[in-house]
């Protein structure tokens, strides 16, 4: 690929995709509320086709345990995630307007705007520029190979210093890895404004992006709208891994709303407050982090950019199996590698651009603490590279955490195949005092002593030592609170012990879509301008992703027409095919055709006066705009075998002859 901004005119496509009601901005009659869109008919058919081929190819195909959790959320939860202390972007204010802008987007907006200039000025000046002026990765242009939003029109030539130029693109390559403080001084160093107003703006200062909410009338039990899935899918792991008899690996997934409280939500639907995802939470031993069907996926090449070559400057990504990536410990397991073959899998079947997709590794610093490796699939779009799919090794720290807090067990007891001897600090409850001083609390205290990893049943003995009483602590229902332990109610102390099973927290691998994001890419990749017919747009979706499948018309509205017309409608619906019928009169046939193509429908079967004469009819293919004639049966079943892939146009062409379409046109 050559260069990361998809060249399309935008302001053509998002009238289309209004006029087609593919989206429109939500309570737009009261003037709308940033980052809030409803999908029509249109768009929310295509959605749900990419849903359900999600759905086939992660939760059937994969076997996979699929749930539906609550969205409002109690807000210990998310205390305990670290949401509540982490979840946040940073933010710079307006110094007179006071208006807000995330620091991350505003460095790349105005050191790209001047890259921009300086490659206009280069060009006007008739000056080589490194790449060509529109490079995308490590040229001018685009050099960060990051989302971009630019604003107010092109940019004003204004030559930079060869150093400086350099120097920014480096900025703009890691831009992922700087915190606050850091952009702060970026901020400062290159003199950066609010590029709306010209104002300076304030430092940075993090903003939580959850939705706050109060559960109940009293106002006094907290909770938030879920960022992300993934929560919810964790409480349950205990009833998932019993669901699954005990059987490790096994994943749970989930397709639900999220919202995010985005600072400045633009770009049409690729940023927004309300977004649907689906997510993966596959659950994995530690210690053994290999896939059963590596091997399926291992020959496939993928784009990766690493986080060592971010660092260096580059944007451009390197071609590698997913094989030789994991062997060389790029991508840091076999399980992560076998999730970022199926992502490319999906994204490739339901019409992404593979030419236009990358696997972008986060750096360090733009990494949570406890991953051990993660990357994002990116889509090039006209806005630049867009993060539709986030795959992360999260380790075991939401599990252990949930259960740290909750003292409750979410992990795994398997059967050793050979019992393993070792030495280990036991704690015996001394029975004669122990159950009379804590009466109903002795069974759930007994059971938290037992489960005490070792290094806190040392602490505790050291303090019976010391002191000669301890307290510890529940969370259960039967003992909740402070329990006082004396020293001649417990022994502990070193045993041997023979283990017959071994006990472990899974990690969890995290394939997590953003389904909004996949669609808009999808249209932008699908979208083409057909020069004969007035400069109309066509959406080139393939069958199983188009909104509606089939269209079905009359050639002109003569009355003959319609009840063979209703007859293939009905056909289609009642073998599953969504049909949409077109019968304006005012319309040409070729007009009609025409509007069908602007929603991305393949194929359309036209009643003519042919048809009252020995009951066939016509099909029609969007993308060659090619037809073919046969009986109405029969074509209603090539078009159920076109949707559901068990035939192809080429392979029907290969068999029927293709007619006049103008001959038709003027029967019209
Ligand atoms: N505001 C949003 N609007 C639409 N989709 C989103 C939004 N935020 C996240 N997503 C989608 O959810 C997926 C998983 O979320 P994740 O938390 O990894 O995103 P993120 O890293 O916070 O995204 P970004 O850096 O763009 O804000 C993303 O890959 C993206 O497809």
């Amino acid at each position: 690929m050559t260069n990361s901004k998809l060249n399309i005119d935008r302001s053509a496509l998002e009238q289309l995709l209004h006029k087609r009601f593919f989206l429109a901005p939500s309570f737009e009659i009261y003037e709308g509320v940033k980052g809030l869109y409803d999908f029509g008919p249109t768009g929310t058919a295509l959605q749900l086709n990419l849903i359900s081929m999600w759905r086939q190819h992660f939760v059937i195909e994969e076997d996979m345990l699929e749930v539906d959790c609550s969205i409002i959320t109690p807000s210990k939860v998310f205390e305990t995630s670290g949401h509540v202390a982490k979840f946040a972007d940073w933010m710079c204010r307006d110094t007179v307007s006071h208006d807000f802008c995330r620091a991350d987007h505003l460095v790349e907006e105005v050191l790209e705007a001047r890259l921009e200039g300086d490659a206009l000025a280069r060009k006007l000046a008739g000056m080589a520029v490194a790449g060509g002026d529109d490079a995308g990765a490590g040229g001018a242009a685009k050099p960060s190979g990051k989302k971009s939003k630019k604003k107010g029109g092109a940019a004003a030539a204004a030559k930079l210093d060869d150093a400086v130029a350099k120097e920014y693109c480096n900025v703009l390559a890691q831009l992922d890895n700087y915190d606050g403080e850091a952009l702060g001084a970026l901020i400062t160093k290159y003199e950066i404004r609010n590029p709306d107003t010209g104002n300076e703006v304030t430092a940075p200062m993090p903003f939580n992006l959850m939705f706050d909410t109060s559960i109940g009338p009293t106002g006094a039990l907290k909770g938030y709208l879920r960022p992300e899935t993934a929560q919810g899918q964790f409480m349950n792991f205990s009833r998932l891994l019993d669901f699954n008899n005990q059987k490790m690996p096994f994943a749970s997934a989930m397709v639900g709303r999220s919202f995010r409280n985005e600072i400045s939500p633009r770009m049409g639907i690729l940023r927004v407050r309300e977004f649907t995802m689906a997510e993966v939470e596959h659950y994995v031993d530690p210690e053994n982090k290999v896939h059963p069907r590596f091997d399926e996926i291992a020959g496939l090449e993928l784009p990766l950019l690493q986080a060592s070559c971010q660092l260096a400057g580059s944007t451009e990504p390197v071609y590698m199996s997913i094989g030789d990536a994991v062997a060389k410990g790029i991508i840091n397991n076999q399980t992560l590698g076998y999730f970022l073959g199926r992502i490319y899998l999906y994204l490739m079947k339901i019409g992404i651009r593979t030419d236009l997709l990358r696997f972008r590794q986060h750096m360090d610093n733009e990494m949570a603490h406890y991953a051990c490796d993660c990357w994002d699939a990116e889509i090039a779009t006209s806005h630049g590279w867009i993060e539709c799919v986030g795959c992360a090794d999260r380790s075991a720290y939401d599990l252990s955490n949930h259960a740290e807090a909750t003292k409750k067990k979410l992990c795994v007891q398997e059967n050793l195949p050979e019992p393993i001897v070792r030495e280990m600090l036991v704690c015996e409850p001394n029975s004669k005092v122990f159950g009379p001083r804590l009466r109903r609390a002795a069974k759930p205290v007994e059971d938290y002593l037992k489960a005490l990893p070792e290094d806190r049943l040392a602490a505790l003995r050291d303090a019976l030592a010391k002191d000669g009483r301890a307290v510890v602590t529940l969370a259960d229902s039967a003992a909740d609170g402070d329990h006082e332990i004396t020293a001649d109610m417990v022994t502990i102390e070193k045993q041997t012990i023979t283990e017959h099973v071994r006990v472990y927290t899974p990690n969890v691998i995290e394939p997590s879509f953003g389904i909004g994001r996949i669609m808009y890419a999808l249209i932008e990749h699908s979208y083409n301008v057909r020069a004969s017919d007035g400069q109309r747009g066509v959406f080139s979706f393939n069958a199983q992703v188009a909104p509606f499948k089939c269209l079905v018309l009359p050639l002109s509205n003569n009355a003959c027409f319609a009840k063979p017309l209703l007859d293939a409608a009905r056909r289609l619906r009642a073998a599953g095919v969504p049909a949409r019928i077109d019968d304006a009169a005012s319309a040409s046939i070729g007009r009609r055709y025409a509007r069908n193509d602007e929603l991305g429908t393949p194929f359309a079967i036209t009643v003519d006066f042919q048809t009252a004469k020995d009951d066939t009819v016509t099909l029609r293919e969007r993308d060659t705009t090619n037809q073919i004639r046969g009986p109405q049966e029969e074509i209603v079943k090539l078009v159920k075998d076109l949707v559901d892939g068990s035939t192809t146009w080429g392979a029907i062409v290969s068999r029927y002859e293709l007619i006049d379409t103008a001959a038709l046109e003027n029967d019209a």
